[in-house]
């Protein structure tokens, strides 16, 4: 198990495709694989950087300043949109966003701003975080993203997010507006709350959520939720979202319409893949009728399938609630005579719940996620390996990402009202042909599945998490203020940025089968290769 074949790779394309076209996301590119350094890495790399193949596909590497262009290039892309693009003649004013406060004054801004003294806590705007920071000295070494086919070293910089001296939105002129999209994910009261907080600190007081996600902006029967300190301070208590969620909704036109009509001029998006392309179109349609609206998003998805990011909030939470599922299976089957457990967890296109949540255990025999095929039926299936372990051991457990092994199942044909292709169960169908095989085999078992699904995601964001949404949400509310558009925040590095949506939507992040963290996996459950 490490290096990766073409086999190996093409059922993960097709699938990805199709998650791909199910959210109608334009521009098809490669997931974070690598093809083996064997595959012919002469002329142009076949070694993948993980995540920009199809821009290194057309890189010439006998060009001597193919490294300088690729910068250029990687710079262009990694560029933030800014007001002044559209409006050049938007003068910026110091910023009111001041950590040295004083007792608020009860006529608003009757003395003007209350930040006129020096102050140091800003970030300038030349400001960058290195976007990887592994060097690696062959394209062999496990988890190499490289660019070349001798994996040179090329410093890629992102913006680095925080509070800007200087501010293109005047606070008595904003109207904000925040909105929930997609399925729940712990921590979406916590950024809810720090965005509010945030905008008053700058000295907003048109705060308002958009109820029910998109949804909120056509249905007229939905008012929109006037929101202040006050409102939000213990939102955080509880899991779920304050404004409500929904998939599907209106069109980019309408919402837009919506927008104009409400006057909101500063939009902060919660929410996925789906609800970060949805922002984008917002974006693209203010700047194509030329409104003066800051659109910033912010990463949801406990699955943890953005680019480029550390991690995205909640999925911490997902791992930490997966041990209560896990913990049972385990004592189930540990308790019972050839006892079988089988826990299903959250993933679509990706295993990163399922993954991390086997290696926090410790209690996991068999893990399988999208990324990686697998057999049920033959000497290198799951099932023989299930009867060895329970010759052996006397009980299993195994652990599934909701996406893994949907091309062993009968495809449902079905959509959500997002798009989103609707799966089959993969843990009641390991359960079933578990069955199956031991009565076929004479040996008795009993099996018990657990799908926690809807409890790992309605919990409310551990400690680390809270801290995560704190800072992405201030964060968000910060890149509005300083007038860009059109982004989203995340963590690189443990650092925190900007980045430009398109870059981070391109496709869903994927485990890459050669990693470490995979690699780690295996050496923790002791699973052999299911192909
Ligand atoms: N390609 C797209 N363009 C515009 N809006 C989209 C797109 N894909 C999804 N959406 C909208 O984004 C919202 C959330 O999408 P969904 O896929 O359900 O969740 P997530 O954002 O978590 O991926 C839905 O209201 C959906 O209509
Ligand atoms: O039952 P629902 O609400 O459609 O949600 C199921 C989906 O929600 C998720 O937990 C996360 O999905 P989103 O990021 O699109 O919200 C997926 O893992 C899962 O497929
Ligand atoms: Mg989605």
């Amino acid at each position: 198990m490490g290096t990766l074949s073409h086999a190996a790779i093409a059922p993960r394309l097709a699938a990805l495709h199709h998650h791909r076209a199910s959210h109608g996301l334009s521009h098809p590119s490669s997931p974070s694989l690598r093809l083996p350094a064997s595959n012919g890495v002469a002329k142009k790399s076949r070694v993948v950087f993980a995540q920009s193949k199809s821009h290194n596909q057309d890189i010439d590497f006998s060009d001597p300043d193919w490294k300088s262009k690729f910068q250029r290039d990687f710079e262009r892309r990694f560029n933030i949109p800014h007001i002044t693009d559209v409006f050049p003649e938007s003068v910026p004013i110091p910023s009111t966003f001041c950590l040295r406060m004083r007792t608020p004054v009860i006529e608003d801004f009757a003395g003007g701003y209350p930040s006129d003294e020096e102050w140091h806590g800003y970030i300038n705007n030349n400001d960058r975080v290195l976007l990887k920071t592994i060097y690696y000295s062959s394209p062999t070494s496990a988890g190499a993203e490289c660019i070349d086919p001798n994996c040179t070293w090329v410093e890629q910089w992102v913006h680095r997010a925080g509070p800007r001296e200087k501010i293109y939105f005047k606070p008595e002129e904003v109207k904000a507006a925040i909105v929930t999209c997609g399925g729940l994910c712990p921590g979406l009261n916590d950024v809810i709350r720090q965005i509010v907080i945030t905008l008053e600190i700058y000295g907003v007081k048109k705060i308002v959520g958009i109820p029910y996600g998109y949804r909120g902006f056509s249905d007229k029967e939905l008012a929109e939720m006037p929101l202040s300190r006050k409102v939000v301070q213990n939102v955080h208590l509880s899991g779920g979202s304050l404004l409500g969620v929904s998939r599907g909704g209106p069109s980019v036109s309408e919402m837009v319409d919506s927008l104009e009509e409400r006057g909101i001029n500063m939009l902060f998006v919660l929410g996925g893949n789906g609800t970060h392309a949805g922002a984008d179109a917002i974006h693209n349609e203010c700047r194509k009728r030329r409104l003066r609206v800051a659109v910033v998003g912010v990463p949801k998805t406990i699955d943890n399938d953005i680019l480029l990011m550390d991690k995205t909030f909640g999925f911490d939470t997902a791992v930490e609630e997966a041990q209560r599922a896990i913990s049972s299976a385990y004592i189930e089957a540990h308790s019972a005579y050839h006892g079988v457990g089988i826990v299903k967890l959250m993933g679509r296109s990706s295993g990163f719940i399922a993954m991390h949540a086997s290696l926090s255990s410790g209690q996991i025999d068999i893990c399988l996620i999208p990324e990686v095929p697998f057999q049920m039926h033959g000497p290198h299936g799951i099932l023989h390996h299930l009867k060895y372990l329970i010759q052996t051991k006397g009980s299993a457990v195994v652990c599934v990402a909701e996406g893994a092994g949907q091309n062993l199942l009968q495809k449902t044909n079905a959509t959500d009202a997002s798009g989103n292709v609707v799966f089959g169960d993969i843990g009641v169908h390991i359960q079933q042909e578990t069955k199956k095989y031991f009565k076929e085999a004479g040996v008795p078992v009993d099996v018990k599945y657990i799908d926690p699904t809807y409890m790992i995601r309605a919990c409310r964001a551990n400690a680390s998490d809270g801290i995560l949404c704190a800072v992405l949400g201030q964060n968000a509310v910060h890149g509005a203020f300083a007038g860009y558009s059109g982004i989203t925040v995340g963590t690189c590095n443990t650092h925190y940025v900007y980045l430009p949506i398109p870059e981070v939507i391109s496709h869903p992040r994927l485990i890459d089968p050669n990693s470490r963290m995979w690699h780690r996996c295996l050496t923790s459950t002791g699973q052999p290769d299911f192909v």
